[in-house]
């Protein structure tokens, strides 16, 4: 496994002072096509449940320091670790995570006309049509007020779309992992409908046979599709890049959870304390 040990030097602008908004939580969990509509929502809500209450201890540690709220995007290919880190980031930041895939697989989840669309798209590797996601995920953000955007934007015209909502980040972490990586990862990617957690065939094994047992794969978890899925990824992030250029941390993701979580840990650490400067000092925020 590659060393994580030199992570990459971050430059950070002041942070931006972006419109309050009040607070609500996220929704939506993957699942299995063949698991019923009902107990996949209703798992994907216990399982919110879980997560949110471990992170609201640790929300308060962190929010008891902070007042000024925290808005992230994490980007990166399929399976470079994004899911993960959010627990993470959640567990310690407590920012409230939103993920498009996750609002998409809710809305394929309620039968709708929307979430049929998507599923299309989603099945040929494609990215949804900004006319089916743009609202929801603007919708989501609007009902909160940090935010941990995940997989969102993925192309400049919803980037720029959240620019013109308002929405503006103060951070853009890119994880980055070498392809053959990625696709090894897909490939033996399960998800535990239950807990909502996320094992590895090889990597990182389920705990006991009964959850073994009910571990499910996504849909576009295939080899083939996620060859799709890193095209689309590759076409589309140069772009979105450029747009947050002044904002973006690199995190190399090809090590353990703990030392990609290390990396970046050590950015939102700082991204902190820069905006308890500027908020004790109006005149430095932007
Ligand atoms: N911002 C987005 N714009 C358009 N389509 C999206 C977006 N986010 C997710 N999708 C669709 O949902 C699929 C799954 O996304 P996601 O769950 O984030 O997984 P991954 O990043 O591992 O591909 C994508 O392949 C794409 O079809």
């Amino acid at each position: 496994m590659a060393s994580c040990v030199n992570s990459p030097a971050i430059t950070l602008c002041p942070p931006r002072v972006s419109p309050s908004k009040s607070l609500r939580c996220s929704t939506g969990f993957n699942k299995s096509v063949s698991r019923s509509s009902f107990s996949s929502t209703r798992n994907a809500v216990l399982s919110l449940r879980r997560k949110q209450t471990a992170a609201t201890f640790q929300v308060m540690a962190v929010a008891a320091e902070e007042a000024e709220p925290l808005r992230i995007i994490i980007s990166g290919a399929p399976a470079s670790g994004k899911g993960t880190q959010c627990e993470l980031i959640t567990q310690k930041y407590g920012l409230v995570h939103i993920s498009a895939g996750d609002l998409l697989r809710a809305e394929i989840d309620l039968g709708s006309e929307n979430g049929r669309l998507a599923k299309e798209y989603m099945e040929r590797g494609e990215l949804v049509p900004d006319e089916i996601l743009v609202k929801m995920v603007k919708e989501a953000l609007s009902k909160q007020n940090g935010w941990l955007l995940d997989g969102y934007p993925r192309s400049s015209s919803q980037a720029k779309s959240l620019e013109r909502f308002g929405f503006k980040p103060d951070l853009f972490i890119l994880l980055e992992v070498p392809e053959e990586i990625l696709v090894e990862r897909v490939i033996g990617r399960r998800l535990d409908p239950v807990t909502g957690k996320i094992y590895h065939l090889k990597y990182s094994l389920p705990e006991t046979q009964e959850i073994a047992a009910r571990l499910t794969q996504r849909f576009d978890d295939t080899e083939e599709k996620v060859k799709l899925r890193l095209k689309t990824h590759n076409r589309n992030v140069r772009d979105v890049l450029s747009m947050y250029r002044d904002i973006t941390v690199k995190i190399k993701g090809d090590c353990s959870k703990e030392e990609v979580f290390g990396q970046i840990d050590k950015a939102l650490t700082k991204l902190v304390q820069q905006k308890k400067i500027s908020s004790s000092n109006p005149s430095l925020a932007s």
